[in-house]
């Protein structure tokens, strides 16, 4: 009977798996199921799934017309609970989102085509105009004073934010004081004939405040009420590690009490700039490192207890490898907060390294969306990834067969996909240091004197293996030190180790991180050292992290790109997951099963 969808590859393994597999798509699953019904039908199936999925129900049309409801189950939208009318959500924008009147325009319609949220909105500056800005103060420092007004990022940002502002009908003043403080500040840079961190850090604050300025006073042009919020002001207290600033607990109840107090008073949907935050000691303006705003949004979230924190970015959510480096890249429906840490902090640009933390600590779900393709699922991050959440499915067995028909026993079934990996991720440009003690084996004490010299130096290590005589480890210049003091400090760590053990310095090195199912490692390694051998790749190092859903692999800056795609093409695209299934009846044994696949 042609309804039958037969799971013949419970007995025997099945070939040619999609990658969304590695999804845990219950969709890929049927219709790899579904391999005895004609091709024509899997498409119908798998269209009919697609619009069910919306909807919480999972209706499978099979080839005789017969329909069967599958139960759904999958991370289901928690409840929010708090009174009707407070603040629901943070819709973070980062500077594609906002890169002009027409994308403020849609973002804008974005916003309001949620009537059920009611968000606190976090916008980064417009497009690229964190870069234009340094380098304008770049080159400030050398211009001299009168050449300033010609600097050419300086045209550029002063046009596109006047533009903005008159395609979008809102006054010019919103932002004409910034403008001329602006070319006043690049003036005093040329003056000084020195740009600092801390200058730096008040230059490019000037985009967030902007960009925030413009699209509120926008809103409120269209008739929707929004109040613009500079961080430094509301509470957004950090270090004064200019440059890179971490955010402190003060600022929790901070923030809180004063876009919560507001919003209790005077309801108008707040926008708040990202990425800027304000000195505990300096009382100036500081920023959170590139691409910050995450972090901005993610703060947010917790201070206020929110429901969900969204980050609409310009690709479908979270991909399985840096677009750039893959164009076939995919999106990833669902990481652990561990899981997006690990990733951002190996180097994908997609995430702020430190902007899960608030979030996990909050336990508020973040998902990261795309505002130019608004009805894709995007990347769902939360606590747990429940596997087995993913298909639950009654079925019916008939001898070796099991199908949606009642024929005799009723069993249900539990599958799982342990995706075995859910992205790979690049970190370039790293130093590797090979240390190996002068003395002899047995000697005790030899990490703990090489790790007290990287504490005295204050240099954080990415990736460490060791033997009891010899350490290997990578640092990440980019992150740590200003860009003129790299060859220094290096010959200063190196000077400082040489004192207990020969070290070996090795520059342009590459980290490629395989984020997910860590427990599976051996699976993982064994492709992973396939794939290598036959790119003619040597593996110069190897970790595995205590966080289980990483390890990472050192290579050489030329070969990484190379070794990402076929990487890649081996994890995703010939479909390597592995299924799990356990059957039993209702209320009998259950036994559980696992393949390859
Ligand atoms: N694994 C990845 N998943 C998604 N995007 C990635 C990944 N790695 C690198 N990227 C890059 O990150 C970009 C999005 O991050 P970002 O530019 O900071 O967004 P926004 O400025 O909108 O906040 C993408 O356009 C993409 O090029
Ligand atoms: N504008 C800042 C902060 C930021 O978060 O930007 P984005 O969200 O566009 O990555 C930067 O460029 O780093």
């Amino acid at each position: 009977m042609a309804t039958t969808m037969h799971l013949c590859g419970v007995k025997t393994p099945c070939l040619g798996f999609s990658r969304r597999a590695l999804h845990g798509q219950p969709l890929w699953f049927l219709q790899q199921l579904n391999f005895s019904v004609s091709v024509a039908s899997v498409s119908a199936l798998s269209r009919t799934m697609k619009n069910s999925f919306r909807r919480g129900i999972l209706r499978v049309n099979c080839e005789g017309g017969k329909i069967d409801v599958l139960e759904r189950s999958e991370t289901k939208n928690q409840c929010y609970d708090g009174a009707a009318n407070e603040l629901t959500c943070v819709m973070k924008f980062g500077g594609s989102s906002v890169a002009s009147a027409e994308r403020m325009r849609e973002v804008a319609d974005l916003i309001l085509s949620f009537p059920e949220e009611r968000p606190v909105i976090v916008l980064s500056a417009m497009g690229k105009t964190t870069n234009k800005l340094l380098l304008a103060g770049e080159k400030a420092v050398s211009c001299g004073i009168s050449n300033v007004s010609d600097i050419d990022e300086l045209t550029f940002l002063k046009e596109l934010h006047l533009r903005t502002v008159d395609e979008l009908g809102v006054d010019r003043s919103t932002i004409s004081t910034h403008l001329e403080e602006l070319e006043q500040l690049l003036k005093g840079i040329a003056m000084m004939k020195e740009l600092t961190l801390r200058t730096k850090d008040y230059l490019v604050s000037f985009g967030e405040c902007m960009s925030t300025r413009i699209f509120a006073a926008y809103l409120n042009k269209i008739g929707v009420k929004a109040r613009q919020y500079d961080a430094f002001d509301i509470g957004f207290i950090t270090t004064d590690d200019f440059t890179n600033a971490d955010i402190l607990e003060a600022t929790y109840p901070a923030v809180a009490k004063r876009l919560h107090g507001d919003w209790i008073s005077d309801p108008a949907f707040p926008i708040v700039t990202g990425f800027l935050g304000k000195g505990w000691r300096s009382c100036a303006v500081t920023t959170l490192g590139r691409g910050g705003s995450d972090l901005t949004a993610t703060t947010i979230g917790k201070a206020l207890g929110l429901r969900e924190i969204q980050v609409w970015k310009d690709v479908d959510g979270v991909l399985t490898c840096d677009p750039n480096i893959y164009s076939g890249a995919e999106p990833v429906p669902y990481l652990t907060f561990e899981e997006a840490a690990e990733l951002a902090y190996f180097g994908a640009q997609v995430l702020h390294p430190q902007s899960m933390r608030p979030a996990r600590e909050g336990d508020i779900p973040v998902r990261v969306k795309n505002s130019y393709n608004p009805n894709a699922p995007g990347t769902l991050i939360t606590r747990a990834r429940d596997m087995s959440k993913v298909c639950r499915i009654r079925l019916f067995r008939n001898k070796n067969h099991y199908c949606l028909e009642n024929f005799k026993q009723p069993k249900l079934i539990h599958f799982q996909f342990q995706a075995v990996l859910t992205s790979i991720v690049l970190k370039r440009n790293v130093t590797m240091l090979d240390i190996v003690s002068t003395r002899m084996l047995g000697q005790f004490g030899f990490l703990a004197k090489v790790f007290s010299i990287f504490e005295d130096l204050g240099i954080s290590v990415d990736v460490v293996a060791t033997s009891e005589v010899s350490i290997s480890l990578t640092l990440d210049p980019s992150k740590l030190w200003s860009r003129e003091l790299i060859q220094q400090e290096l010959d200063h760590v190196v000077e400082e180790l040489e004192k207990i053990a020969v070290v070996n310095l090795l520059q342009h090195r590459s980290i490629i991180s395989l984020i997910g199912n860590v427990q599976r490692s051996s699976l993982i390694l064994e492709k992973v050292f396939r794939v290598l051998r036959t790119n003619g790749v040597n593996v110069q190092m190897i970790s595995q992290g205590a966080s289980k859903v990483n390890i990472s692999l050192i290579v050489n800056d030329s070969e990484a790109e190379q070794c990402v795609r076929a990487l890649h093409s081996t994890f995703f695209e010939s479909g390597l997951s592995e299924l799990v299934w356990e059957c039993g009846s209702e209320n009998g044994s259950v036994s559980k099963m696992s393949m390859e696949c």
